[in-house]
């Protein structure tokens, strides 16, 4: 049985982190693209699949997303690829996102969303470096999303206080899908 875990929060909530854990536990990352400019530290093809407009048009997506002015997809063939190699996924996306892959993917896809409010997104990008002007508009970006608000058709929502309890609760979801699919 295959599990898509698509790890839905506002900026600074804790995706990237938590993603890169399930990583260390056997998850295969699906990797998006996107035409926003690439932070120090990024790496391309790693983060994302950093492109320019015109590239990111070309693409083949199964969804794509506009997120504080910036493009985001997948690509088909970042998930045919690698869905046919793995049992075990882990994506970061806006609820947009989460939304196409439990329309395209309803048996494999579980939704993690992880609850945030205005006070650690701010403290949590100046921690990772962010301009003011950055952390303005994903403070934006957060409320237009409704990423401070109570989310609905999701599978689990956390607090990621603590990162550790946050993988284990993941991988608890992922466990009972795999009982369920064995009975
Ligand atoms: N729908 C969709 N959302 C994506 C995709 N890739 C990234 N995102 C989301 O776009 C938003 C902005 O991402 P990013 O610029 O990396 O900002 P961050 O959340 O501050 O790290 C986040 O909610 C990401 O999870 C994608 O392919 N599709
Ligand atoms: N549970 C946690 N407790 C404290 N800091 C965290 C936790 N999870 C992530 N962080 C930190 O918060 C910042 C933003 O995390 P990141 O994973 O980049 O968020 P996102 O991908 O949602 O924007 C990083 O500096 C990261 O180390």
């Amino acid at each position: 049985m295959k599990t898509i875990i698509v790890i839905v929060g506002g900026s600074g909530s804790g995706k990237t982190t938590i993603a890169h854990q399930l990583e260390t536990h056997g998850f295969e990352r699906l990797i998006t693209t996107t035409t926003r400019s690439m932070r120090e530290g990024e790496v391309n093809h790693h983060d994302y699949h950093f492109v320019s407009k015109e590239e990111f048009k070309n693409l083949d997506k199964i969804e794509e997303s506009e997120y504080a002015g910036n493009h985001y997809g997948l690509s088909a063939n970042e998930v045919d690829t690698k869905l046919t190699q793995h049992h075990q996924l882990v994506i970061c996306m806006d609820m947009n996102g989460a939304r196409a892959m439990q329309r395209k993917y309803p048996e494999y896809t579980k939704v993690v969303f992880i609850r945030l409010t205005k006070e650690l997104l701010v403290e949590r990008l100046n921690r990772r470096g962010s301009s003011e002007e950055e952390i303005q508009s994903r403070l934006e970006e957060a409320k237009k999303k409704n990423e401070f608000g109570m989310p609905e058709q999701v599978d689990v929502v956390i607090e990621n206080k603590d990162l550790n309890e946050s993988v284990q609760t993941i991988l608890q979801l992922t466990q009972k899908q795999k009982e369920k699919a064995d009975r």
